[in-house]
């Protein structure tokens, strides 16, 4: 008898089922429990950055042909494995770009609204110039910022338009954002790119933000700089060995929360989009996209501003549609257990991005640049 073509979905991966059960019978599981067994008889498997791919999970895996991770991140997935075994893949590079721009901007305005400082003139240095540091760059320069790029592999291959920076810029910038991938080998390997010998060079003037991978930075040096009052203002989304946090260090950064600053419910939407566009093209099926008539309307959609825009104001603005403060403070309350962690990203809010507000009133070119849409009636 012909077998259906099934696909084993992270549950927490929203809209799957509408958008991939064209193709076949669709499962749904939690990722962090997937095991050998789960893949049995299983041809798609489309995971987010909780699952490890590896020669373990693909143990019993008879009829895997294709993996799709739904995040842009990939370190997750043993890609050499799977290209051994001749199965697809794809992920879902820039799906939360804006989420994760949107979260750094939003925390960065309140962290220097309780400072009582004012970022038009602050230089601000990305780690990482690729898409989400990208959108962090565009939203720190809409504030007045100075932004300076540092990605030695993206400066060798000498394509870029961009100016790039030496490290030593960055330990002295006035924010250092850290947008890398998570990679611990070769010449530019991230792996506590920011350990011991680096964190000590900070200074608490500055602001730390990690949105990209918590093992990019040594979570135990950290703690022993803010324990010694040495370390930067902490914006931190992400730890390493999530979902066990080092919990000694949550009481210390400005903003902190459970690996949610990519969780736009638009960014989401885009992640299963795009892994199962990729699947279609894999299975050489035509592609229609419909995945815009799942996303609900916002809750709110429209607003009038009558008076000039201050950097508070593009505080509040931020802050109407992302509330950042409420994530911090579900996550300091309920997310330092591993269940805790795992269950608040599972039970994450609607989130919507800036570009759903519609703003009337004035036509200052910041808001664009920060993504909201400008009505000009
Ligand atoms: N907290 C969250 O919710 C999210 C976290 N992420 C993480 O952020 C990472 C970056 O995402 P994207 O910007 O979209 O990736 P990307 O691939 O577009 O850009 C990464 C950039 O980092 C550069 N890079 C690599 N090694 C470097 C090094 N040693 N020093 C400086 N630059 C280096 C690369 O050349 C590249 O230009 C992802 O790999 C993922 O782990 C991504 C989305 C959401
Ligand atoms: O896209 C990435 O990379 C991320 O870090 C995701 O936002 C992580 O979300 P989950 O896959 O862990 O739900």
């Amino acid at each position: 008898m012909l077998q259906p073509f099934t696909l084993l979905v992270d549950e927490n991966m929203p809209f799957a089922p509408e958008l991939l059960s064209p193709f076949g019978q669709v499962i749904t599981k939690s990722g962090r429990e997937l095991c050998a067994d789960d893949l049995i008889n299983i041809d798609a498997l489309m995971v987010r950055s909780v699952t490890k791919v590896d020669e373990t999970l693909l143990a019993k895996a008879n009829r895997l042909q294709f993996v799709g991770t739904a995040t842009i991140g990939t370190d997750h997935i043993h890609k050499e494995l799977l290209a051994a075994r001749g199965i697809g893949f794809a992920s879902a590079p820039g799906c939360n770009r804006i989420a994760v721009g949107e979260y750094v901007i939003t925390s960065l305005l309140a962290c220097a609204q309780y400072r009582g400082e004012q970022l038009a003139g602050k230089r601000l240095a990305v780690v990482g110039s690729g898409n989400t540091g990208n959108a962090v760059a565009q939203r720190a320069e809409a504030v007045g910022m100075k932004v300076l790029r540092y990605d030695p592999p993206l400066a060798a291959k000498g394509q870029s338009h961009w100016t790039f920076c030496q490290f030593e810029d960055v330990l002295n910038a006035d924010v250092i954002s850290l947008h890398v991938p998570l990679t611990r080998d070769g010449e530019h390997a991230t792996y506590h790119l920011f350990d011991a010998e680096v964190l000590n060079q900070l200074r608490p003037e500055q602001i730390l933000i990690n949105a990209c991978r918590g093992e990019v930075v040594d979570n135990q040096a950290l703690l022993r700089c803010v324990q010694a009052k040495l370390a930067p203002a902490l914006i931190w989304d992400v730890w390493e060995a999530e979902p066990n946090v080092l919990t000694d260090l949550v009481p210390y950064p400005f903003i902190t929360t459970p690996h949610i600053a990519g969780y736009s419910l638009d960014g989401k939407m885009r992640g299963t989009q795009m892994i199962t566009q990729a699947l279609c093209q894999h299975l050489n099926f035509l592609y229609v996209d419909h995945s815009q008539q799942f996303l609900p309307a916002p809750t709110l959609s429209s607003i009038e501003l009558t008076a000039p825009i201050e950097q508070a104001t593009l505080g509040q603005l931020t802050q109407l549609i992302y509330n950042v403060f409420a994530d911090d403070r579900r996550f300091r309350r309920d997310g330092l257990t591993a269940i805790g962690f795992d269950r608040l990203r599972k039970t994450y809010p609607q989130r919507r991005e800036f570009a759903t507000l519609s703003i009337r009133g004035v036509s200052d070119p910041r808001l664009a640049a920060l993504g909201f849409a400008l009505d000009p009636a």
